[in-house]
């Protein structure tokens, strides 16, 4: 349904804007002004947004691994949004029995939980462009996103890979994560397909949805995505 989608005058539009900032520093160009939306108590003011990549993509389709590549090459800091996730479970936060629970389960923490802590950490941050990889899983967390944050993500890259190819990554990947089984992998795929997909669905439909093959060796499939980072002129 959402198969065809080629967004290159968003490209275009973004490089265009990079090279009238041509002479300012390399993090400014990568800044959009927009209009932050109204909140109470607080004056219809501009201000200056990160240049933000979504990654989505299935369990074990490579987003984690390409978010690196990328990150190297293109000088992107890469936010995991599961990392995030993890992070907090191990930590004494009150929430971390819930998001072990629902990590186990294969479903999906709080939207206010995810968005705080990608919030921070893009607050946090030196740089000013970034890879959100894993996030938004569901329509939910997009728009709390978008009405936390005050932006949409600039583009999204999605990567595309076949059920069985996942599956066999996942049960491979051995880090010791408390979702790499059978019976988890086959719930997180359930969940992907009915509620993660739709939000790739909605930015395919905006024309900012860039899917990649995500078959074949990671060097091959790094091939695909350089391209599209390399036509944004944002590499350092
Ligand atoms: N192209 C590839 N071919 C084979 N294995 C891969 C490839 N890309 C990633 N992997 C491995 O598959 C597992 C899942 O990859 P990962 O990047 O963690 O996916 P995701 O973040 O989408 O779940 C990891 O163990 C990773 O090393
Ligand atoms: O925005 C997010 C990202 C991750 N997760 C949880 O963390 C798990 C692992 O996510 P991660 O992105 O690390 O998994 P990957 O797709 O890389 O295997 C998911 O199944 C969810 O339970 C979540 O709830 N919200
Ligand atoms: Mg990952």
């Amino acid at each position: 349904m959402w198969r065809r989608f080629t967004s290159l005058p968003l490209f275009f539009s973004h490089l265009q804007q990079v090279r009238r900032a041509d002479e300012l520093k390399i993090c400014q160009a990568f800044c959009t002004e927009v209009v932050k939306p109204p909140v109470e108590g607080e004056s219809n003011s501009r201000r200056n947004i990160p240049f933000v990549a979504f990654v989505l993509g299935g369990p074990g389709s490579g987003k984690g691994t390409q978010c690196l590549k990328i990150a190297e090459t293109f000088g992107f800091d890469h936010i995991g949004a599961g990392d995030l996730l993890r992070k907090e479970m191990h930590s004494d936060s009150e929430n971390g029995a819930m998001i072990q629970k629902l990590m186990k389960e294969g479903s999906i923490a709080p939207s206010e939980v995810t968005v705080k802590l990608i919030k921070k950490a893009i607050e946090s941050a030196e740089n000013c462009k970034f890879l959100i990889d894993g996030f938004p899983r569901s329509e939910e967390n997009r728009v709390a996103y978008e009405r936390i944050i005050g932006a949409e993500p600039n583009f999204v890259l999605f990567f595309d890979c076949p059920e069985e190819v996942m599956v066999k990554r996942v049960l491979n990947r051995n880090e010791g994560r408390v979702d790499d089984n059978e019976h988890t992998v086959k719930e997180r795929l359930k969940v992907y397909k009915a509620i993660t997909l739709p939000v790739a669905n909605h930015y395919a439909k905006k024309g900012k949805l860039y899917k990649v093959d995500g078959t074949g060796t990671q060097e091959e499939i790094f091939e695909r995505v350089r391209p599209i980072f390399a036509s944004l002129r944002l590499s350092t």
